[in-house]
C-alpha cells in the first residue's frame, strides 16, 4: 500500500539521550482504524517512541510519514532538527496526543480548552468550535461540566476532557501516552470506556499502556518493546495467547 494511503508510517527510528541509545530502530504502520498498543517494562522506550511520532522528541534518525507527508529534517551543528516548524505544527494537529497528566490549561474552562486549538490553529469560528466542542463533551459524558475549570474536575473527568480536546482537532491518528496511569483505580474504567468507543468507531490510535486487558481486547496490533527494540509484535491473540519470547512471557505474568 502506498504511504499516502496510510495514516501513519514510522520507519527505523533511533533516539539517544546524551549518547545513551533509547530507541534502536523502531518502525510501525498504523492503517485506518488500527489500534496499536505499545507495551513493555518501565524504561523500555514506549513514551519516547510515541513522543517522537509527533515530534515532542526529535529522533536522531528515521522517517515519519503522515498520510504520505514526510517530516522534513535538517542537521545543524551535528544535531538533527525539523526543517520546517510550520510542518511540525501541522503534523501535531494531525496526530493529536493525550498525555498521562491530562495537561488541560488550568486558567481556561473545559470548553475553553476544547475550542482553543480549533479556533487558533484550524481557524474555526468560535461559534462552530463551541458547537463541535459541546457535541464532543456530550460524547465523553461531560456536557454538564463545560464551564468548570480543570481544578474543579476529577482526574478521570479531566482526562476525558483531554480526549475531547484531542478529538476537536479531528486528528487522523490519536496518540495516547499512558492515559490512565495517573488516575485513581475507580476512575480508570470511564476513560478506558471512552477509548474503547473510539476504537469501535474506527479511530486510528497508538496507545502506550500498562492496561493489559485493554491491549488484549481492543488492539489490532500489540508491540512489545524491550530496551528500545521490538522484542515481539503481532495480533493480540498471538502476543497474549501464544507469546514466543521468554521475556514477554515473564512480563505478562501468569494471568495470560
Ligand atoms: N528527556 C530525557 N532525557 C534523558 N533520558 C530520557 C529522557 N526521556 C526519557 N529518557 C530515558 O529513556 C528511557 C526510556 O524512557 P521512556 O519514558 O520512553 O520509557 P517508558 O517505556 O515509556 O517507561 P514508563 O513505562 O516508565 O513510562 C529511560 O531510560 C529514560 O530514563
Amino acid at each position: 500500500m502506498a504511504d499516502n494511503a496510510i495514516p501513519l508510517v514510522v520507519r527505523d527510528l533511533h533516539k539517544s539521550f546524551n549518547d545513551n541509545p533509547v530507541l534502536e530502530g523502531l518502525s510501525l504502520e498504523a492503517h485506518e482504524g488500527d489500534v496499536i498498543s505499545l507495551i513493555g517494562a518501565s524504561g523500555s522506550g514506549k513514551s519516547t517512541f510515541l513522543r517522537c511520532m509527533n515530534l515532542l522528541e526529535i529522533p536522531n534518525a528515521g522517517d515519519i510519514v503522515v498520510h504520505g507527508e514526510s517530516v522534513k529534517f535538517k542537521t545543524r551543528r551535528g544535531e538533527r532538527e525539523p526543517a520546517d516548524w510550520k510542518q511540525v505544527e501541522r503534523i501535531r494537529a494531525r496526530l493529536s496526543m493525550v498525555f498521562q497528566g491530562f495537561n488541560l490549561w488550568a486558567h481556561m474552562t473545559l470548553i475553553g480548552n476544547v475550542i482553543e486549538a480549533p479556533v487558533h490553529v484550524l481557524g474555526k469560528s468560535k461559534k462552530e468550535a463551541r458547537e463541535h466542542a459541546m457535541a464532543l463533551l456530550e460524547r465523553v459524558g461531560l456536557a454538564d461540566r463545560a464551564d468548570y475549570f480543570p481544578a474543579q474536575l476529577s482526574g478521570g473527568q479531566q482526562q476525558r476532557g483531554a480526549i475531547a480536546r484531542a478529538l476537536a482537532m479531528d486528528p487522523e491518528v490519536m496518540l495516547f501516552d499512558e492515559p490512565t496511569s495517573a488516575l485513581d483505580p475507580e476512575l480508570v474504567g470511564d476513560v478506558l470506556k471512552v477509548m474503547r468507543e473510539l476504537a469501535d468507531e474506527g479511530r486510528t490510535m497508538v496507545v502506550v499502556t500498562h492496561e493489559m486487558d485493554f491491549a488484549r481486547d481492543v488492539s489490532s496490533q500489540v508491540i512489545y518493546l524491550h530496551q528500545g527494540r521490538v522484542e515481539e509484535a503481532g495480533k493480540p491473540e498471538d502476543v497474549f495467547g501464544n507469546p514466543s519470547s521468554e521475556r514477554l512471557k515473564q512480563f505478562l505474568g501468569p494471568r495470560f
